[in-house]
Parts: structure tokens; C-alpha cells; sequence
């Protein structure tokens, strides 16, 4: 059982959020990460970093530890815990309302039956975890404030002070309902307006369902893609179309390692490979905001293009070490930014100019901005695309010419002669097919190894790499062209021990990444690897893959980036985009559920 002093595991988290930030509810009641009021806010409720001293909010029956069962609540985003005691059964229903004036957080003790004693646990913490706020009432309500930031909470149970922490304990009977609302606003304002509880909860059901109520997707697999769905757009900064690669910071890939990284910012990868998800299964709204975010974005000389932006589109992002929290399960460091942002990734122009095809694809209008906007990035991959990089895998170590970014500029002229052919763009057509046809030759001469039979990580390397496993979706070669098949069966047998697929070798030496320490298994390689198989007509092996991948889930439906095979614990980031987009794709693939225009 969970020590309350601890965080839970990972997967004892579900994520609750209002698309514009979002918190982790542990399966003990307790909300152990909050950053109010952007997704890359200061957190002011850390414990999941630290411990229970860098804030939190726990909500529980008392002395009951981990809940009995929980689950969203049909296909939203509201969470319900339930404890069974021996007094009698407690239900807690978790959500974030549509954002209003402020955000708010609401919590509804329900009684289910019989009369069980709740406790609450209220520690606030501004700044990721270390400043402790002046409290007090006011208004009828208990407010916390510390520099910018104020927190109020709105109840009609009555919470006491002691040693810089916040409690009560009250008792709940069968089909009473009692509301909790945190809100959180800038200090320098008067006492927000907080919602009603219940109210709140119909609106957001509703929204909820509406949203959801637009995708016609029934397959087998139909719970998991709506949940993945779901968990995307959560991930979405609703004011600006941004989309975050997952709403933490830190959570390590190794228990214990150094690989500790914020991905509360907007990678332009991650961002289109969860479009393409989204709009292949009929959201084409978002796609339109995020080409809108795009634009604001990358505005300025092609070469100032960076690979990932603040959610509002800002460009610093400078990464530092949180020296006051202690990590997860001690994990160090604790990082905010990522100095990825400064990186070479010359796979990035590809994958946007792909995602802007498939929009257009997917009927959405053109806009000649965007058209200028995809020239500028060609022109920027035409000058550099024989340069070596730092990849999509963000290496710390020495630039190379990656197999996968060479690849992925092939995909930019051809995508860019497609909206050509398709759509009657401008060219110069002539132009990119000669420059796509070089780089196909480029990387079929300098980036396959004919002893091996496989495709390599990087130019005269001895290594694979599970970004490979992509050579077909992205149609650079067709499945049954043998290099294909002999790198998907490379990638299996070198990067797949037991089944999940690492992201490439992590030893020390010439595969070096620049850090210490390994990881786990990569989901979304993993999923890449499902695909690659039933490309290569291996389909049961494909089907059985991916639903051992699903039972990787947690009870919640949730996956983080990476998954330990020997511990048999998720790891990194949670939820992770990157891990549910290739899940919604699997599983459409292997559902045979097609999109009239998709590929
Ligand atoms: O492995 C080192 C790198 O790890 C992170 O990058 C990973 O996450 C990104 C966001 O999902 C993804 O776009 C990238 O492909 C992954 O390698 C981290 O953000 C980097 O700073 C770090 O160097």
C-alpha cells in the first residue's frame, strides 16, 4: 500500500484537466501535481516530485488508502474514486470544469451508502513545491496567497490551520453530496467567483460528450482509442491550439536515473503526429487552431525555426534544475525547460508539411500563409538536410546524419509534390521531386547495410534504431521491399529482448547519447513495431503486440512514455501523447477502420 507521505506509482495516477492545465489524482485521493494556471505554471502541488511537503490535496476516507475501484465517468474526463469501508461506501468525483474566469478544481464527496468518515488534507505550495502561502478567510472562503499566485477554496465544510497545513474531517452519508472548489487567481484581484459544484459537473459532462459524440469510430478496440482521444485533447492549450507532449516534468525514464525532462512545452513532432491521430478520427477543429498556433509560431526566418515553442508559442525555454525537490522516488534531477528547444531536428519540417497534407486532405481550406509558411520550411530543409543532427530522439551526444531525419526531409519534398499533384499548389515541382529523389538515393546508398540486411541508425553505423520501424507507414520504401523487412526484423530482434522495443542501444560508445544510465522500453516504438509487423504481413504477432500493449494501461486507460519490463512499471512522462497517437493508429490499422482520404 501507498505510503501517504510517498507518491503512488505512475500508473496509480489519472489525469484530470481543462485544457488549458491539468492535475494527477493518485488512486489514494490525493492530487500530487498541479501547475495553475498554464500546463507550464509553477506546480502548486509538487508531492508527486518530493513528498507530501511540496503540496497536495488529499480527499479521503479516513485511514482507508487506496480506493476500491475508480473509472472516468463514461467518456469524459471526470474521475471517479470510490472506497468501500466497513462504515459504508464513499464515492469522490474529480474534474476541471471548462475554464470560466479562473481555473477551478472540484471535488464531490458522495455518500454511497451507510456513513463514512472523510478526512481532507490541504497543503499548498506555490513555486513547485517551496513556498508555503500566507492563509487565510476571507469572503467565506479560505484563501492561500504567495507572490502572483492566490488559491482559494470554497466549501461548506470547515477546514483548521496547523503547521502550515489544512485540514478537516467531517462525515458523508448515503446520497449526500458535498462540493469542494479550489480556484485559483492572480493575487493582485478580488475574491474570484467560484462555480457551483454541481452545475459544473452537468456543464462538463455535457462538453464532454459532446466532443466525443463527433467520432463514428465503433471498432474493437473502441475504448482504448476513445480514452487515448480523450487524454490528447486534454493535452491541448485550448487559448492558443498548442498541444503539450504531457502535462509533467521529470517523471523519470529509469527509477533513480538522470533522464528526468519537462515536456510541458509543444514539440512540433509530437504536436503533428497527434493531429494526424486526431483528424484521422474526424476532429477537424483542432487541426485548424493548431495550424493557426503553427503559424504565430514559427512567424520569422526560416532558419529561426525551432523544434518546440511554449504553449503560446514562446521561444525560451531555458532548462534549470529544481534543487528543492528531491525527485521522484529520487529520481535527480528535476528539470524545468528543456534545452531541446535549441536543438538540430531536421525529421521536424517533414512531419509539419506532412500534417499540413493530411489536413487539407481532410477538407481543410487552404490558406496561403500556410503555403508561404511550407515554402520557407522547404527552403530551410533544401539548405540543410546534409547536415548532421541531434534526431527525434533529442541526443545529448554528437551531432549525425540520422537515418530517420534524412528520411523524414524525403518526406517534405514528397508531401510537398503531393499538395502539388493533389491540390494544384504551386511549385517548383520539378524542383522537389529531383531533391526527394536525391535524398531517397542518399539514404538507400549511405544509411543501409547490405551485410546486415538492415537500414542503420545513422550513416556507417553498426547500430538500428527503432525510428526505422516508420520507413513504410511514411511510404519512403513499400513493406514487401526486403531492406524493409530485414530492418523491422532487425530492429525486433536487436532493440526487443522481451517483446517491447527500446528506442536504440543505450550503451556507452559510439550509440552514446550523451547521458547516463538506461531507460525502458519505448511505447511508441513498441506500437511502431506492431505496425511494422502486420505491414510485413505478420498480423497475429502485429494483434498480439498491440494488445499486450494495451494491458500495459492502467485501470484508467492511461500510458506514460516508456514501460520498465523488469519492474513492470510505466515510466517517464504520464499521460504521454506520444504513446496514445500510436495506439489510436494500431488500432485503426488493425480494426481495418478506413478514412476515405487517409493515405
Ligand atoms: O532522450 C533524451 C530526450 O528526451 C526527451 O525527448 C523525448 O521526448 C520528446 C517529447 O515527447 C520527443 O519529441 C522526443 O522524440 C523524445 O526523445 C527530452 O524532451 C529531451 O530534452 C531529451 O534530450
Amino acid at each position: 500500500m501507498k505510503e501517504s507521505d510517498v507518491p503512488g506509482r505512475i500508473e496509480d495516477y489519472a489525469l484530470i484537466g481543462d485544457c488549458q492545465s491539468a492535475a494527477l489524482v493518485c488512486d489514494d485521493g490525493s492530487i500530487d501535481w498541479m501547475c495553475l494556471p498554464r500546463f507550464d505554471s509553477g506546480a502548486c502541488f509538487a508531492a508527486l516530485l518530493g513528498d507530501e511537503e511540496n503540496g497536495r490535496w488529499q480527499l479521503a476516507p479516513a485511514g482507508a488508502g487506496r480506493a476500491t475501484r475508480r473509472r472516468y465517468r463514461g467518456d469524459t474526463l471526470i474521475l471517479e474514486t470510490e472506497w468501500e469501508t466497513a462504515d459504508g461506501a464513499v464515492r469522490v468525483i474529480d474534474f476541471m470544469p471548462h475554464r470560466g474566469e479562473a481555473p477551478d478544481v472540484v471535488r464531490i464527496v458522495e455518500g454511497l451508502s451507510g456513513e463514512v468518515g472523510m478526512m481532507l488534507d490541504l497543503r499548498l505550495r506555490f513555486d513547485y513545491g517551496h513556498r508555503v502561502p500566507w492563509m487565510h478567510q476571507s469572503c467565506g472562503q479560505l484563501a492561500g496567497i504567495a507572490g502572483p499566485d492566490s488559491i482559494w477554496l470554497r466549501s461548506p465544510i470547515k477546514v483548521a490551520g496547523h503547521d502550515f497545513t489544512h485540514t478537516a474531517e467531517f462525515t458523508v452519508r448515503s446520497g449526500e453530496r458535498v462540493p469542494f472548489v479550489l480556484t485559483w487567481h492572480p493575487s493582485h484581484l478580488p475574491a474570484p467567483r467560484p462555480v457551483d459544484a454541481l452545475h459544473a459537473l452537468e456543464e462538463t459532462e455535457e462538453e464532454w460528450n459532446s466532443w466525443v459524440g463527433k467520432f463514428s469510430y465503433e471498432g474493437t478496440y473502441r475504448d482504448a482509442v476513445i480514452r487515448s482521444l480523450i487524454t490528447l485533447k486534454a493535452l491541448t492549450y485550448a487559448p492558443t491550439g498548442g498541444i503539450v507532449a504531457a502535462p509533467t516534468t521529470s517523471l523519470p525514464e529509469a527509477i533513480g536515473g538522470v533522464r528526468n525532462w519537462d515536456y510541458r512545452f509543444c514539440w512540433l513532432r509530437d504536436a503533428t503526429m497527434t493531429l494526424d491521430a486526431l483528424l484521422r478520427s474526424g476532429c477537424t477543429e483542432e487541426a485548424d487552431a493548431w495550424r493557426q498556433w503553427l503559424l504565430r509560431a514559427v512567424a520569422g526566418a526560416p532558419e529561426d525555426v525551432q523544434i518546440m515553442y511554449g504553449v503560446a508559442g514562446e521561444r525560451r525555454l531555458p532548462e534549470w534544475e529544481v534543487g528543492w525537490l528531491g525527485g521522484y522516488e529520487g529520481s535527480q534531477p528535476v528539470r524545468v525547460g528543456n534545452a531541446a528547444a535549441g536543438q538540430l531536428q531536421l525529421d521536424v519540417p517533414g512531419e509539419v508539411i506532412s500534417t499540413l497534407y493530411l489536413a487539407r486532405r481532410a477538407g481543410l481550406p487552404p490558406a496561403p500563409e500556410i503555403a508561404a509558411m511550407k515554402d520557407s520550411l522547404l527552403a530551410y530543409v533544401e539548405a540543410r538536410w546534409e547536415e548532421p543532427d541531434e534526431g527525434l530522439w533529442e541526443i545529448r551526444g554528437e551531432r549525425r546524419h540520422f537515418v530517420h531525419s534524412k528520411m523524414m526531409c524525403w518526406v517534405a519534398f514528397d508531401r510537398a509534390v503531393k499538395l502539388s499533384e493533389e491540390f494544384g499548389r504551386p511549385g517548383p515541382v520539378d524542383h522537389w521531386r529531383r531533391l526527394r529523389d536525391r535524398i531517397h538515393r542518399d539514404v538507400c546508398d549511405k544509411g543501409f547495410d547490405p551485410v546486415r540486411g538492415t537500414f542503420t541508425q545513422s550513416y556507417g553505423s553498426q547500430e538500428v534504431d527503432a525510428a526505422l520501424l516508420l520507413m513504410p507507414q511514411l511510404g519512403f520504401l513499400p513493406a514487401d521491399d526486403p531492406r524493409v523487412v530485414g530492418t523491422i526484423e532487425a530492429v525486433q530482434r536487436e532493440l526487443a529482448p522481451d517483446g517491447f522495443v527500446r528506442r536504440y542501444p543505450t550503451r556507452e560508445g559510439e550509440s552514446s547519447d550523451g547521458l547516463t544510465g538506461e531507460e525502458g522500453a519505448f511505447l511508441a516504438c513498441s506500437f511502431w513495431l506492431a505496425d511494422g509487423l502486420r505491414l510485413i504481413g505478420r498480423e497475429d504477432e502485429a494483434r498480439e503486440l498491440f494488445e499486450r500493449l494495451l494491458s500495459l494501461r492502467n485501470d484508467v486507460g492511461l500510458l506514460a512514455e516508456e514501460y520498465d519490463p523488469r519492474t513492470g512499471r510505466q515510466v517517464g512522462n504520464f499521460p504521454q501523447a506520444f504513446s496514445h497517437v500510436p495506439l489510436i493508429h494500431t488500432a485503426h490499422e488493425l480494426d481495418g477502420h478506413r478514412v476515405a482520404w487517409w493515405t
